[in-house]
């Protein structure tokens, strides 16, 4: 892809500077051309070097098609609380200005590093693994990508359950850079045994304890040269926590009954849904853990602060339940329905949702409201006038005919009615309750009764 790269204001008083930087710039293969109006239409950096009382604005504008970068450089004369209010405004960075092949220098890595990871995220390794259309899932995704990329540092993924913590550990493993690098080990720590879990992180030697008949490699171990990945990471008991300290700062560890010191070399990324500055607020987790595995922290929004993201995931799950044929087709309506539903488990949720679209599916493709199960659909107010009419008024009449109680009859009624919703929610209780106005307590009874009188 050509770079372009434009110099939008510069101050007359520094003219030489500026000629100096296009030449320092054009040394590094980057040509330098003026900035005019249709140049946001197209891919490059723009640098500008005066403070205007419309600067931010104008950064604000330039940046905002997302394809143009920002760089301040020069003599701002800006505060520093000036140069955040540039970077609020969308402005990529600020330079200060030593002289211009320095200038150039940092410029040129700049660009490199924008391009490389447009690129990557392009790619299908990413794009097709991990589904962000939303700017918010896209910017913390741009972000990770570049730190597993380019960095070797721990990295703490945060987020509520389901938000895809797990997908982006794959995904830093997957860009790691390391040439023969191996596999990905996930250690979920809430399902550890306690009285195992040295063996599970360390490995253990024959006869280190009654029942280790072999030697045992640990997570630690077979992780070298890998990815290793702590899920949950919050539900460590605080004595582990205080074993995992050196191995996590040093990479050296020994196995349970071993005496020797062996090396290992894992990225490490570490995930919980849980507060972790909290819970060491609170003394659960040592601080001295947290700061070592939160390198990079990156927060994985709930998908309620991405609506963006519905639709395209929902098509990505039906495409990956679909591997042999073309995929279903979304309705209008159900893309409707799936917008406005809730989702506390976040993307988990939607993904089992869809999958019951998959197997209700009708054969010419298409996903249609008939298609949402009874238990999902959302429950709206009907006109209730309809109901009462004479197909409702003549079991009554012959029931009163037989000489049936008024009692009896409403008994009746009201049974139909909660075995109806009953079997309509799958014989979930606490929604068929909400259905017929009543708490959960009352229509328990009510079932409990009816048994017993009938
Ligand atoms: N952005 C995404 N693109 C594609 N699939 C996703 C995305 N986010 C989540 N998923 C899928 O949603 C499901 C739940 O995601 P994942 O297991 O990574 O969440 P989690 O945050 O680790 O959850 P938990 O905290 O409960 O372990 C997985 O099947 C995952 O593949």
């Amino acid at each position: 892809m050509e770079i372009h790269c434009w110099i939008h204001s510069w101050d007359g008083s520094s003219d030489a500077n500026r000629n100096a930087l296009i030449e320092a710039l054009a040394q590094q293969g980057v040509k330098v051309a003026p900035f005019d109006a249709k140049t946001s239409s197209l891919t490059g950096i723009l640098l500008f070097a005066k403070t205007t009382p419309d600067l931010q604005s104008f950064v604000q504008i330039a940046s905002q098609a997302g394809k143009i970068r920002v760089i301040g450089i020069g003599d701002l004369k800006t505060s520093t609380s000036g140069h955040w209010k540039l970077l609020q405004s969308g402005a990529s960075d600020i330079l200060t200005w030593s002289d211009a092949e320095r200038a150039a220098r940092q410029i040129k890595a700049r660009i490199d590093r924008w391009f490389a990871l447009d690129e990557l995220m392009d790619q299908p390794m990413v794009s097709e693994l991990v589904i962000a259309k939303s700017p918010t899932l896209r910017a913390t995704l741009r972000d990770l990508v570049e730190v597993a990329r380019f960095s070797e540092g721990n990295i703490l993924l945060l987020g509520e359950s389901g938000t895809g913590k797990e997908v982006a550990a794959r995904l830093v493993h997957l860009l790691d850079p390391r040439a023969n690098k191996r596999d990905l080990v996930v250690l979920d720590c809430a399902s550890i045994v306690p009285e195992l879990s040295g063996s599970e992180f360390f490995g253990h030697e024959r006869g280190a304890f009654t029942g280790a008949l072999t030697d045992r490699q640990g997570a630690f171990s077979l992780a070298n040269g890998g990815t290793l990945f702590l899920d949950e990471v919050g539900e460590l008991p605080l004595p582990l926590q205080a074993q995992l300290l050196r191995v996590i700062q040093e990479r050296t560890f020994k196995r349970v009954g071993g005496n020797t010191w062996a090396k290992t070399a894992f990225r490490l990324v570490c995930a919980t849904n849980r507060d972790l500055l909290d819970l060491v607020h609170r003394g659960a987790f040592r601080a001295d853990l947290y700061y070592r595995i939160a390198g990079y922290v990156c927060r994985l929004p709930p998908l309620r602060e991405r609506p963006e993201d519905i639709i395209p995931l929902a098509e990505h799950f039906l495409r990956l339940a679909s591997p042999n044929r073309l995929p279903p087709t979304l309705d209008e309506s159900v893309r409707d329905f799936l917008m406005q539903r809730d989702y506390p488990g976040n993307v988990r949720d939607l993904q089992q949702v869809v999958s019951q679209f998959v197997h209700r599916a009708s054969a010419d493709g298409s996903v249609t409201v008939g298609c949402v199960p009874a238990a999902q659909r959302p429950v709206v107010e009907l006109d209730k006038s309809g109901w009462l009419d004479s197909c409702f008024e003549q079991p009554i009449h012959r029931a009163v005919l037989l000489g049936a109680a008024l009692k009896e009859i409403s008994r009746a009624a009201e049974d139909a009615a909660i075995r109806f919703v009953t079997n309509e929610e799958d014989g979930n209780l606490q929604r068929a309750a909400r259905r017929l106005g009543v708490t959960d307590r009352a229509l328990q009874l009510r079932r409990a009764n009816g048994r017993h009188s009938d």
